[in-house]
């Protein structure tokens, strides 16, 4: 699985959790987006579910602010966007809010519904909220991974309270 991240640079650097990850060479920085498999989009209509797996060789988080997110995402990303299933964030900046996840919190979620559940923890481990993210997750994260389709993923997010 390549694990690559298009960078805007719109935050501080130094708290920027896709710098960090390329810097542990976890991600590739990438500059164009050719190529790519899943574009990780919280505004995209579909959720990154298991049985894509398969197909998907590369995921792709798009390190911008959120305070510029709608606009960035406007542009038109080469590639297929995928939401996450409602998640909470587990970084001190947005902790416990629905779906505003770090890049690196982004990845760790899709990567475990794909199936990829080591490497997924040990992106998190990089970071020092990186065990708040899964433990506020790992009930929901083992049920997103069982579902099979969005409705299935509804349904998770509608027991847990969380739409
Ligand atoms: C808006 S940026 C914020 C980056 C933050 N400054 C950092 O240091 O990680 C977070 C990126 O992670 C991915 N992401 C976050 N939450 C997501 C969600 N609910 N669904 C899909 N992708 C998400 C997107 O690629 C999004 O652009």
């Amino acid at each position: 699985m390549q694990i690559q991240v298009l960078m805007f640079e719109q935050d501080d650097p130094t708290k920027c959790t896709a710098a960090k990850l390329v810097k542990f060479g976890i991600a590739r920085r990438i500059k164009h987006l050719k190529g790519t498999d899943v574009i990780l989009n919280p505004f995209a209509s579909e959720f990154v579910l298991q049985s894509d797996k398969e197909k998907t060789h590369s995921i792709t988080g798009i390190d911008c602010s959120w305070e510029l997110a709608q606009d960035t995402f406007l542009k038109k990303f080469t590639g297929i966007s995928k939401k996450l299933p409602p998640l909470l964030a587990g970084n001190p900046v947005n902790y416990s809010k629905i779906g505003k996840l770090t890049t690196a919190e982004a990845i760790s979620g899709a990567l475990y519904i794909l199936g990829h559940k080591d490497l997924a923890n040990s992106i998190l481990n990089k970071f020092k909220w990186g065990h708040t993210f899964l433990d506020l997750n790992q009930y929901l994260l083992e049920d997103y991974f069982n579902a099979k389709t969005s409705d299935d993923v509804m349904m998770i997010s509608q027991e847990y309270g969380l739409n």
